[in-house]
């Protein structure tokens, strides 16, 4: 049986006396891709803060390889290996893509070595730079402005920045959020790739990136998880489709 990397035990969230969070029991399994999904204000992006480390939950606990993160700040909730991605603006326009990798690689790296070995941190940061600019379809580009990218490549980018750390749980926040159709397929495909071996939760608007990537789907109303399953045990679920019409029906 897979190890749980993540797990949720009855998380609530109030913010200024209003339940945000009610109660959610969440558990990812070892290099499986949980989707994270919802209408809006159901409280996707609190959870991901809860989980992040950049608000505390109410109530309740929040492990990460069976400790307790629940409170801990993003930077220790990163030392215990998650790894977020922050949209667009967690990139330095006025660096290079090479340059921005390497800020995201070395702060790690400066962290865990002594101060009289990070020359050797420098090393490994060239070496895994040019692995995560393959990754991420970048390589070309390595010299660029980051800020002179096109929407989709920074997109890349900032998944790269979020791999480069080398954490094995990813938390990516509308990956595809904004892109045309081929782009989202072009993010599809790097997302199965880099997240390969790793295990992803993703929040996703596009019901097509989330049924195409998503080994189990999880769905939010109210602060409530009320289904957790497959893809096609979701898409035949009635409260699901319920949940979903008012936003014009299940895509
Ligand atoms: N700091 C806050 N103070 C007051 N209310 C908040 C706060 N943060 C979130 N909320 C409320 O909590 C609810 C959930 O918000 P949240 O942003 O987590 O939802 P969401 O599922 O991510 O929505 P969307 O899909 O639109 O991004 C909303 O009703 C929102 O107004």
């Amino acid at each position: 049986m897979s190890a749980t990397v993540l797990a949720l035990k009855d998380v609530h969230k109030k913010v200024a006396n209003s339940a945000i969070i009610c109660g959610v029991d969440l558990q990812l399994q070892q290099g499986e891709r949980l989707a994270l999904i919802g209408p809006n204000g159901a409280g996707k992006t609190t959870l991901f803060n809860l989980i992040s480390g950049r608000a505390a939950p109410s109530s309740g606990e929040i492990l990460l390889h069976g400790r307790s993160i629940a409170g801990l700040t993003p930077f220790q909730v990163n030392r215990r290996g998650l790894a977020r991605s922050f949209q667009v603006s967690n990139i330095f326009p006025q660096l290079s893509v090479q340059e921005n990798l390497r800020v995201a690689l070395l702060w790690p790296l400066a962290y865990r070595y002594a101060f009289w070995r990070r020359l050797s941190g420098l090393h490994d940061a060239s070496r895994n730079t040019a692995q995560v600019l393959e990754q991420i379809g970048l390589s070309s580009c390595r010299d660029a402005l980051a800020g002179s990218l096109s929407y989709a490549q920074q997109r890349a980018l900032e998944i790269g920045i979020t791999i480069a750390g080398g954490t094995d749980l990813l938390l990516l926040d509308e990956p595809t959020a904004g892109m045309s159709r081929d782009e989202s397929a072009a993010a599809v495909a790097l997302i199965r790739r880099i997240s390969s071996g790793k295990t992803l939760l993703m929040v996703e608007h596009d019901m097509n990136v989330v049924f195409e990537l998503a080994d189990r789907i999880a769905v939010l109303v109210d602060g409530q998880i009320i289904a957790c399953d497959t893809p096609a045990a979701i898409r035949r679920n009635a409260a699901v489709q319920a949940a979903y019409l008012g936003e014009g029906g299940w895509p």
